[in-house]
């Protein structure tokens, strides 16, 4: 395709998606009106496709001026990068499959806009400018953070006095977390799964590694797929909390040799490294989303195979003694490399949340620390979401909020 007909396409898909986020028309409605962002220019690291593009529309609208990046190689879409790049006050950084020379050469590109704001999913921009663009540091105002373990590096740095900005843990936010991490990648991994191997997941064994928010949610839809799903943890609550969900638990040595597809959602390195490469079936299939291509050991893997090749676009097999294991989009975010990401209708209130948190910092002085998403924020996205929908809900009467705040009548 030439430029202009990916640019089209790039359009097509931004629309769609924005036809589907009446939430974040409503706050792009408001900062049309209001220009709350006008003189700011944001720096943005998140997934290059079309959610992400109405966030960063709804940005200009409010009269920012915005610079993006990729935050993984492989979960950008060329066309709407270069839809992106096309219009006014938008500078767009981003290729499919860049080399990691490239990809962090593009992160610096943005830090050259000079930002006041940053919006990161996994602190890659923060990062940088804590080790190699310190001399930008004094004119930041505050950043925003995407992801869960994005979050968990900035607690890290705040703990170790590293930190040096306001930053806002979007992730935290309960219209965030409660319906991205658990239904948009409970949707989107299986979603990248099956459209990937196009294969059946009913009568399978089901691998989750991990049973956080992510977790839960692959493993709700693995058993609405007619899997059979085992669950591995290493936090005790969230293990018993798996079993009485209806799932197995066991250790993943336990499972390595049961599990026909396996999926890991921990956030953390090494769920399946060569121990468990040696037990597994032939033909299992993995997929990552979680964070990092490191939930998967592929060193390892590619260690202990005769012969690595590509079988099917997004799929590498791995000969191990003769037994094929089947990796998805290179241990990468299964649900962004090898499909679209999360439905829009979740990522309208995870993107509202940073629109507003944007508007939130521009509007405040924040001191340095990891600050949670405002309570009215929450609300204000959860309100508007019920109302887009057509949902109202009951109020509690003044005889039932009396009685719920206050002691004196007991039972
Ligand atoms: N694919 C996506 O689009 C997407 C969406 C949201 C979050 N994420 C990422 O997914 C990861 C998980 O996010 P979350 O919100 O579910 O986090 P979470 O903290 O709620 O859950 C992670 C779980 O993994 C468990 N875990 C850690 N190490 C483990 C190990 N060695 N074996 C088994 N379990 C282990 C933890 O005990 C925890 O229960 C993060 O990296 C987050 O950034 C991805
Ligand atoms: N930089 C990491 C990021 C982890 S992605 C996890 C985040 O992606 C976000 N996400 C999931 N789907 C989409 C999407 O379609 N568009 C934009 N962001 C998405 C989601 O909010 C979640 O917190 C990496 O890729 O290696």
């Amino acid at each position: 395709m030439v430029d202009k007909q990916l640019i089209e396409s790039g359009n097509q898909k931004i629309e769609w998606a924005r036809n589907h986020m009446p939430v974040l028309e409503i706050v792009r409605n408001v900062f049309e009106k209001e220009m709350p962002l006008e003189g700011y220019t944001i720096a943005m690291a998140l997934h290059v496709e079309a959610k992400t593009a109405v966030l960063v529309d709804t940005l200009v609208a409010g009269g920012a001026e915005v610079s993006i990046t990729g935050c993984n190689p492989l979960s950008t879409q060329d066309d709407v990068a270069l839809a992106l790049d096309s219009k006014k006050n938008i500078r767009c950084y981003a290729r499919y499959g860049a080399s990691n020379e490239e990809y962090y050469q593009a992160i610096d590109k943005v830090l050259e806009s000079n930002p006041d704001i940053t919006i990161d999913d996994g602190a890659d921009l923060i990062f940088k400018l804590h080790t190699e663009r310190t001399d930008l540091l004094s004119s930041i105002k505050g950043g925003c953070e995407e992801t869960t373990t994005g979050i968990h590096r900035l607690k890290a740095m705040e703990r170790d006095k590293a930190l040096k900005m306001p930053v806002i843990a979007v992730n935290d936010a309960m219209t965030k977390f409660l319906f991205d991490n658990r239904y948009g990648t409970g949707q989107s991994a299986w979603d990248g799964i099956i459209r990937t191997t196009n294969l059946l997941v009913a009568g399978k064994n089901v691998v989750v590694g991990g049973y956080g928010w992510c977790g839960k949610g692959a493993a709700m839809r693995a058993v609405g797929l007619g899997a059979n799903v085992i669950v591995t943890e290493v936090d005790p609550i969230r293990a018993l909390e798996a079993r009485m969900d209806g799932n197995q638990v066991m250790t993943m040595r336990e499972a390595a040799p049961l599990g026909d597809i396996f999926v890991t959602t921990t956030g953390n390195r090494d769920i399946l490294t060569r121990e468990h490469f040696e037990l597994m079936k032939d033909g299992a299939i993995l997929a990552n989303s979680g964070h990092f291509n490191i939930e998967i050991n592929l060193e390892e893997l590619e260690e202990l195979s005769s012969s690595v090749r590509t079988v099917r676009k997004n799929i590498k097999e791995y000969l191990v003694d003769n037994r094929r294991i089947y990796v998805l989009a290179d241990g990468r975010l299964v649900n962004l490399a090898a499909g679209d990401g999360h439905p829009a209708e979740v990522m309208d209130m995870s993107f509202s949340n940073q629109a507003l948190c944007v508007r939130y910092i521009a509007e405040n002085k924040l001191v340095t620390g990891v600050h949670p998403v405002p309570e009215k924020i929450d609300r204000y996205v959860a309100e508007l979401k019920l109302s887009s929908l057509d949902i109202t809900i009951d109020e509690l009467s003044p005889l039932q909020s009396e009685y719920m705040h206050g002691w004196e009548s007991g039972t």
